[in-house]
């Protein structure tokens, strides 16, 4: 099965994703959207469209018939409205993180996809990679961590220099780190302590934050949060957008600790190698590193192929980041939003 993609925006992402459709195995661009048709043209004119196929507005690319799926790129508070659009036009879409700015949102995004039977997946990308199935199948197995009692996750970068017109600084536009990345760290302690329970995911019973928001400009600058999950498992998160800092990950169990330094890209070399490390906590053991396989390397090419592979199989969601994970994800945000005192305009509504 080959998809046949509409890009909406011309952004950061989109031209990263558009890279990604010319090795994917299961689909290729179809087609762009963009508020400008002179944006659409240079973006399509970069990844092989013909003038004909770069629109100068997103509705077009959801009247074009020969898209299948759209992948929703713009920034956050866009992503509602344009999904249900979407749906409403029956095209299936991949829409990037997070999915929608509250959980009342989410809903409506849902309830829309279900009621015209398309495809709905929040871009997660990360939990498609070999890496993070390897590490999930070792937290399941037990044999190696245990029983898990702390899982660690950080994801920050230096956005200062995006400057004041950049979506990560407008609170209009959905800015602050927690939105932009804490959900990384938030969807992966979900991920994990929900396969320590054997299961796709957990949500968390008790959500504590604190956090930077900028007089300024209203979005938070820095934020941490520690969870609880049951059966006594707990997590500890950092998001920030004013530094680079080792954006690894940690799962520590009775038995012993995984880490793994580059788990959100692991297509970037630059930010570490793509490979588990495991230490049991008997003093006497060295670090074992566990190989990841990989057959494809392009992160957001396996995530489209997995996108592929669930419509061949007649899903309307992606095993990987199920519509009830998306739930328990913007909902665990929104508590840690809250604990922050972060607010948008989509809080009111
Ligand atoms: N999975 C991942 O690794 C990443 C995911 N993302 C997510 O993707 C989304 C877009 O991020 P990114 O590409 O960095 O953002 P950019 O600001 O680079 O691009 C956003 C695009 O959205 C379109 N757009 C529509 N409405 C607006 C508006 N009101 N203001 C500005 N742009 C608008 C524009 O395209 P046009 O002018 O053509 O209409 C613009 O180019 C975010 O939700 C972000 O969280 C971002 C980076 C990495
Ligand atoms: O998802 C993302 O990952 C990488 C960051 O640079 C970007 O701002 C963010 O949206």
């Amino acid at each position: 099965m080959s998809l046949r993609w509409g890009i909406l925006g011309t952004g950061n992402i989109a031209n990263t994703f558009a890279t990604a459709l010319k090795v994917a195995k299961k689909g290729s661009l179809m087609a762009v959207g963009s508020r400008s048709k002179e944006s659409a043209v240079a973006f399509g004119q970069t990844y092989g469209l013909e003038p004909a196929q770069c629109h100068g507005s997103y509705e077009a690319v959801l009247q074009d018939p020969s898209v299948d799926i759209v992948y929703i790129c713009s920034p956050h508070p866009c992503h509602h409205a344009m999904a249900i659009q979407a749906a409403q036009a029956k095209k299936h879409m991949l829409v990037e993180k997070p999915i929608a700015m509250t959980e009342k949102q989410v809903h409506g995004i849902i309830e829309a996809c279900r009621s015209n039977n398309v495809f709905l997946m929040e871009a997660y990308m990360y939990r498609c990679h070999p890496q993070t199935r390897l590490l999930v199948d070792l937290v399941r197995a037990g044999d190696k961590i245990g029983k898990v009692k702390l899982i660690r996750g950080n994801f920050s970068f230096d956005g200062r220099s995006l400057g004041p017109s950049s979506r990560l600084w407008r609170n209009e536009l959905g800015g602050g780190a927690i939105m932009d990345i804490g959900g990384y760290p938030m969807s992966f302690a979900r991920l994990i302590a929900g396969a320590s329970q054997q299961k796709g995911f957990a949500n968390p019973i008790k959500v504590k934050g604190v956090g930077y928001i900028q007089p300024d400009t209203k979005v938070d600058e820095w934020a941490v949060a520690s969870l609880e999950f049951e059966q006594g498992v707990t997590a500890q998160l950092f998001t920030g957008v004013f530094a680079d800092s080792d954006c690894g990950v940690e799962v520590i169990g009775s038995e012993g600790t995984f880490k793994v330094p580059n788990l959100w890209r692991p297509d970037l070399a630059v930010l570490g190698p793509v490979q588990i490390e495991y230490k049991s906590h008997n003093a006497n053991t060295k670090t074992e590193i566990i190989p990841v396989p990989l057959e494809e390397t392009n992160l957001f090419a396996i995530e489209a192929d997995a996108v592929a592979d669930a419509l061949a199989d007649k899903q309307q969601q992606c095993k990987y980041m199920t519509l009830d994970d998306t739930l328990g994800q913007v909902r665990a945000m929104d508590q840690w939003r809250q604990e922050v005192g972060l607010r948008y305009q989509e809080d009111q509504d």
